[in-house]
């Protein structure tokens, strides 16, 4: 696509489209302490920020994200992680006519050059727990990646950015209370997330990453998902979006 900027409004309310109540609480959770403060250039009052920041001087306040909730039921297409990313998020920003944030997870076995990948509902949905382990019984590799893919588009027409999280475990017999999708049989640093309350499954000391650019080197859901408020705050860079190709 065209590196041409599209000017990017900057969203104060941030709707977030999905019909899973699990992941809607995590990402409320990370967002809870949202609170960033903007350099807002002094002629440019058209933010629709539509309340004065508190302590705010020189050009600059506090600026908050509401976050919203819809869902907005979409097949979802086939393709790499990312290309499934885009097409959710693009079609969500033409259903509500505005600014929406999606987001995908994807569970990689290594044994299967990264399959399930972004499929791994319907592999769960089909096969529960059990047979997530069965798959890998012929591997000694049980090696698996959560990849949470954040998009964003500002609306239609938008092509939207992604911010990614990846992080490593493996597959084990679940363990755990498990009721939000494959937690119980993903292991990361010997708890299966199903072990860990939401803030330790969540949660990374790795502070965000310094520059939108690097948007592809997340550590972490949280990570991922900070960096991307980090940037719709501060206004999206216009040539963002040509460098998702790389990396
Ligand atoms: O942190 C997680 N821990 C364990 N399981 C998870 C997690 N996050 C999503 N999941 C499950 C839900 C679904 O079975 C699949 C992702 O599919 P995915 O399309 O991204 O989610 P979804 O269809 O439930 O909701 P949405 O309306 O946002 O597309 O992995
Ligand atoms: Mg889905």
């Amino acid at each position: 696509m065209s590196s041409k900027a599209q000017p990017q409004p900057r969203p104060t309310t941030l709707n977030f489209i999905t019909g899973n109540a699990n992941k809607l609480a995590e990402v409320q959770a990370i967002l809870a302490d949202v609170e960033v403060s903007v350099d807002i250039d002094s002629d440019s009052g058209a933010d629709g920020d539509g309340k004065k920041g508190q302590g705010q001087g020189q050009g600059q306040r506090q600026r908050r994200l509401v976050l919203t909730s819809r869902d907005v039921p979409a097949h979802e297409i086939q393709g790499t992680i990312e290309e499934v990313a885009r097409d959710k998020c693009a079609r969500a920003a033409a259903v509500v006519g505005g600014p929406v944030l999606t987001e995908d997870t994807a569970l990689e076995f290594r044994a299967y050059g990264g399959l399930p990948g972004p499929y791994i509902k319907y592999f769960l949905q089909a096969l529960g727990h059990e047979g997530l382990n069965n798959m890998l019984a012929a591997y000694e590799d049980k090696t698996a990646f959560a990849v949470c893919t954040f998009a964003y588009s500002a609306g239609p027409g938008h092509e939207p950015i992604l911010f990614q999280g990846r992080t490593q475990g493996r597959i084990v017999p679940a363990r755990g209370p498990g009721v939000f999708g494959w937690d119980a049989v993903f292991e990361y640093e010997g708890k299966t997330y199903a072990e860990m309350d939401k803030t330790e499954k969540v949660g990374d000391t790795t502070p965000p990453p310094p520059n939108v650019a690097q948007w592809r080197a997340c550590s972490s859901p949280k990570v991922a998902i900070h960096a991307l408020v980090g940037c719709l705050l501060t206004i999206v860079e216009p040539d963002l979006t040509s460098r998702q190709g790389a990396g």
